[in-house]
This record gives structure tokens, sequence and C-alpha cells, in this order.
């Protein structure tokens, strides 16, 4: 149940209008600049609420925002500080156009106008899983839109979100489904229909697939005008929802004007096994364009600055033999940028078929996507990981570690008003480029807005590669040694120059075996050691 609004906060340069909307944690007002003029929407920290863990999250929200604000679809932070009454706040971009949620509930979008949103949108969880940000809440009331009808990502409270936040609004599923039996509506479970089914393990480890489910929901949502998981005339409370989610039972589209091959799509972004979805947004957008290219509309652009996103080869596997093959899409064209950005490393064409090159690449301050020479010593971006993120991205390997999903002790966050987090830590997420060098400094910072104090570990020294790799049929293997190992140390890898959203994987033991690779295959494989949630810089393997 909404509560009653709290009085608006007396700003300086600036003048109360109207009350926008209220929220768990917070209530947002609609106020006028003096200078420049302009409307604002300001929100603000509830008196109740001036915990030093929710005073955290709540600049850790704004951080998270103004780090993204440059984007065309989210929100523009303008400004923070801390009202006269003692209430920190923060003025925004005010998105005059109704949420997605106000939309859909109108009447469902066009199909032209989803894949447009769902490119735009994608494109803004690039951009913010580029700077180690997961949002982790996307959906459709938290897509607003401004006065140009643009969809405008907005509300990153639950991407701050730092374990005494998660402390002082824990509460178990019993007191969640209290006030959340309604399908979605509910006081509580208002994030439920648009979850992963990873994050109602006891121990999610949400990651940028778990972002493209969310993604993908939101989309079905805007187009079915109910949300995926819910079926009309039967009980739609949030364990129903979750016991859906959780199977993969998606209600059928009930229009036939939705393509299928969109309709795989969504239904790809929304697998039950992460693996099985998009392995970044940015593939999930370069689908929707198939899509439109498929339908004949001109294809929405993804907006990702300073990035070039290499064409995928022509994929098949999210359309049926039934319909209409789609075109491969070209490559998307980097933004004006000081220089190219770094493709995926090319096995080197000089050097003999069957050679197998091995360097340890050097410590590196993470790189922005501009101005990084093609040589052989450096030749991908760096994005922070932290132990959350790299745990996140171990979706096959963790198994043993992670108890399978036990409801019952299942434990519910309350975020901000309704919305469910289970979770921990902000997760960093890798994305698309090398593990982490440990004590590298970022161009992107790494999710340090939450508040959190930055530590500044000690080096872990690289592992070393044992002999030689060799080749069988069962793939490429070869030997890593921790070269000083501390207790509680992991070794992990991935292969690091196939496709973004590789998964990093933990080794047991010290034998890599990376299936299927033959020693022509050109496949690189990083190996790091992870150390409290740090990894080291990387052992790189080539069969090239
Ligand atoms: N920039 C904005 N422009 C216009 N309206 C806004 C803006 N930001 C938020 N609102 C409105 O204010 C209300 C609350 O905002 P928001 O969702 O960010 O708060 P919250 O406390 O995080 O809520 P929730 O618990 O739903 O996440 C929403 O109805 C939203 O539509």
């Amino acid at each position: 149940m909404r509560r009653a609004a709290s009085p608006p906060p007396q700003l300086p340069g600036y003048r109360y209008v109207s009350l926008l909307g209220a929220g768990g944690f917070s209530d947002v007002f609609l106020y006028e600049q003096e200078l420049p003029r302009r409307r604002v929407a300001v929100k603000v920290l509830l008196a109740e609420e001036m915990t030093a863990a929710s005073r955290a999250a709540f600049v850790a929200e704004a951080n998270l925002m103004a780090q993204l604000s440059n984007h065309p679809y989210i929100v523009t932070i303008y400004h923070a500080a801390v009202a006269g009454d003692g209430r920190p706040y923060f003025a925004m971009e005010y998105c005059s156009g109704p949420s997605l949620a106000d939309r859909y509930k109108q009447a469902p979008l066009s199909v032209v106008e989803a894949l447009r949103t769902g490119v735009r949108l994608s494109s803004a969880i690039v951009v913010a899983h580029q700077a180690g940000i997961l949002h982790r809440d996307i959906k459709p009331a938290n897509v607003l839109s401004n006065d140009y009808g643009w969809p405008a990502l907005t509300d990153f409270g639950i991407s701050s979100t730092v374990d005494d936040e998660l402390t002082a609004s824990t509460t178990t599923l019993a007191e969640a489904l209290d006030g959340a039996t309604d399908g979605g509506t509910g006081n509580v479970g208002l994030s439920v229909p648009w979850s992963p089914p990873e994050m109602f393990e006891d121990y999610p480890r949400p990651d940028v697939r778990s972002d493209v489910f969310s993604l993908a929901a939101t989309l079905w949502t805007v187009l079915a005008g109910q949300t995926p998981f819910e079926v009309r005339g039967r009980p739609n409370g949030t364990l129903d929802l979750i016991g859906r989610i959780e199977r993969g039972a998606i209600t059928p589209m009930a229009r036939d004007d939705v393509p299928r091959s969109l309709l795989t799509v969504l239904q790809k972004g929304m697998s039950t096994d992460p693996d099985r979805r998009f392995a970044t947004a940015a593939d999930f957008a370069r689908a929707l364009q198939r899509v439109e290219l498929e339908l004949g509309y001109a294809r929405t652009e993804l907006e990702v600055p300073n990035l070039a996103i290499a064409a995928p080869a022509p994929d098949h596997s999210d359309v049926t033999g039934d319909e209409t093959r789609v075109r491969s899409v070209a490559t998307i064209d980097a933004q004006a940028g000081p220089a190219a950005a770094v493709p995926p490393a090319e096995p080197d064409a000089s050097s003999g078929a069957d050679e197998t090159h091995v360097r340890t690449v050097p410590r590196v301050a993470a790189q922005s996507a501009d101005a990084t020479p093609l040589d052989e010593t450096v030749v991908r971006r760096v994005t922070p990981v932290t132990d959350a993120s790299t745990a996140a991205s171990e979706t096959a390997d963790t198994a043993d570690e992670v108890p399978s999903r036990q409801r019952t002790a299942l434990m519910v966050a309350l975020g901000v008003a309704g919305v469910l987090v289970i979770g921990g830590v902000v997760a960093g997420i890798a994305l698309g480029g090398g593990l982490t060098p440990e004590g590298s400094t970022s161009a992107s910072p790494a999710p340090g807005g939450t508040g959190q104090a930055a530590v500044v570990p000690e080096a872990v020294d690289a592992p070393r590669l044992v002999g030689e790799p060799s080749f069988d049929t069962a793939g490429m293997t070869f030997l890593v040694e921790n070269t000083d190992p501390v207790e509680g140390d992991q070794l992990v890898w991935r292969i690091s120059n196939r496709s973004s959203g590789e998964p990093l994987r933990t080794l047991d033991g010290d034998t890599v075996v990376v299936e299927g690779v033959g020693p022509a295959d050109g496949v690189c494989v990083e190996v790091s050691v992870r150390r409290a949630g740090q990894l080291s810089a990387p052992l790189e393997v080539c069969a090239a």
C-alpha cells in the first residue's frame, strides 16, 4: 500500500510544483529550477530512512546514475545535495511522458515501437554493463519517457544496494508474500514478474544475463499487455510467478501480429538457464535489429558511444526453420571517438597454424574503447570485476557451492517501494573484456558508487603455465600453477577472444580443459588467480 508523500523540502534555487511519485525509501517531486529555468524531478530520501546505510545507498544511486547520465536513454542527473531539513536529494531530468508501465496498461505497444524501444534500452544497458553496473530492476515502471517520447531508464536504487541496506530491509519470504499476492501489484513483489530465476536462489549471482532476462521480460510485457508469467484467470501470487519463472512457463502471447522471430528472441532472452540467453545486452539488441530488418523496418541504432561491436556471424539459432531468414546486421558503428575500438584478438597470420602462443598479459590500466594500439602486448579492454560479479559468471561450475533453490530458506530483501531484492552487494560485471588485472585503475570506475570505501588490495601474482598445452579429442589441455598461493585462492579462467560474455569458470584443480578446441582454432584462454574478490593479471594461453 502506498504511503502518504513526505512534505517537499525547501530547496534554494528551486520552486516546488507537485508530487510525482512516492517510492519505498524516497519521494519524487517536480520542481522548477530558477537558473537555468527548467523543470526537474527531485528525489528526496524519506526522513525515516535516514540510516547510514540508506543514505549510502541513496548517494550511490545518484553516483551510478551520474556515471551513466550522458547516455540518451538513461535519466540525466543534474545535482545532488542535502536539503535544509537534512534529507539528501538529487535533481534529475524531468521525464514528462508516461512510463512504459503506464503505456502498456493503456494499450500494448506496436511491434515496431517495442523493437525500437528494446534496442534503445539495450544500448543503455550495454553502457551500464560497460561501466560495471548491473541495473537489476529493469521493468516497465523504470522506463520513463522524456519530452521527445524517448525511453529513459531510471531507478538504479537496487544497483547501488550495499550490504548494510539489505540487512536493514531484509525480511522473510513469508513476510514478503503478505504484501504480494496479486501477481505483481502487491507491495513487495513488484519486480518478481521481471526477475530471472537465478534471483530466487538462496545466494543469487546475477550477471549481465540477468539484466537481459528482465529486459526481454519488459518487452514481452509491453507487447502482451501483461507480464510474461502471469496467467489470466489463475492465481498470480508471488509463489505462482516464481514457480512459472523457474519452469520457464511463459504465457503464450495473445496477439497474432508479433512475428515468431521476435517471440523467439524474447523467449531466448528469458531462458531459464542463463547460458541459453543472449550473452550480452548487445547480442540481444542485435537480435532485435535482425527482426527489424526482417520486417522491413529501419534498423534502430545501438547507441553505445566509442565502442565498436563487431557484427556477429549470421545467427539463425533464434529463428525457426519455417520463417523468413534474417539478414545479419552490419557492424554497429562506433560514435566518433579518438580511435577505433579494439577488436577481439585475431590469430596472428604470420605464425604457424599449429603454434601455441603463451603470454602473460601485462598489468594495464582498464581502457575505454578508444585509443588502444593493436599490438601484440595488450589487445583487449579490461573491465572491473568484483567478487560478486565473477561469482555471478560462474553459472555452470559452482553448483556445488550453491544450495539448490530452497524457497523455505529464501530470504527476501525489500527494496524501495516494494521491489523484491534478493542478494548481496552491488554486482560488478565482467563484460566482453579480459579478466581485470587486480589493482589496475579503471577508466570506467568500478561500481564504486556503492558508498563503500575503496580498498586497494595487495597485488596478486598471475598464475604460470606449466609445460605446454596439448591437444587431443577432448580439446586443448594445459596445466597452470598459482605461484604464491594463499588459503582461499581460486584459479578462474575463460575464453577471452571468442565473444563478449564468455563465462568465467572456476578451475577445480590446476588443469584447464577447453573442450572442442583444436590447435588451429585461434582460441585464447585467460587464467587468473582470484583472491578475496580480486583477480590477478591474467596468464593468456592461445592456440593459434
Ligand atoms: N525523472 C523523473 N521524471 C518524472 N517522474 C519521475 C522521475 N523519476 C521518478 N519519477 C516518478 O516518481 C515515482 C517514484 O520514482 P522511483 O521509482 O524512482 O522511486 P523509488 O523510491 O525508487 O520507487 P520504487 O520503489 O518504485 O523503485 C515513480 O512513479 C516515477 O514515475
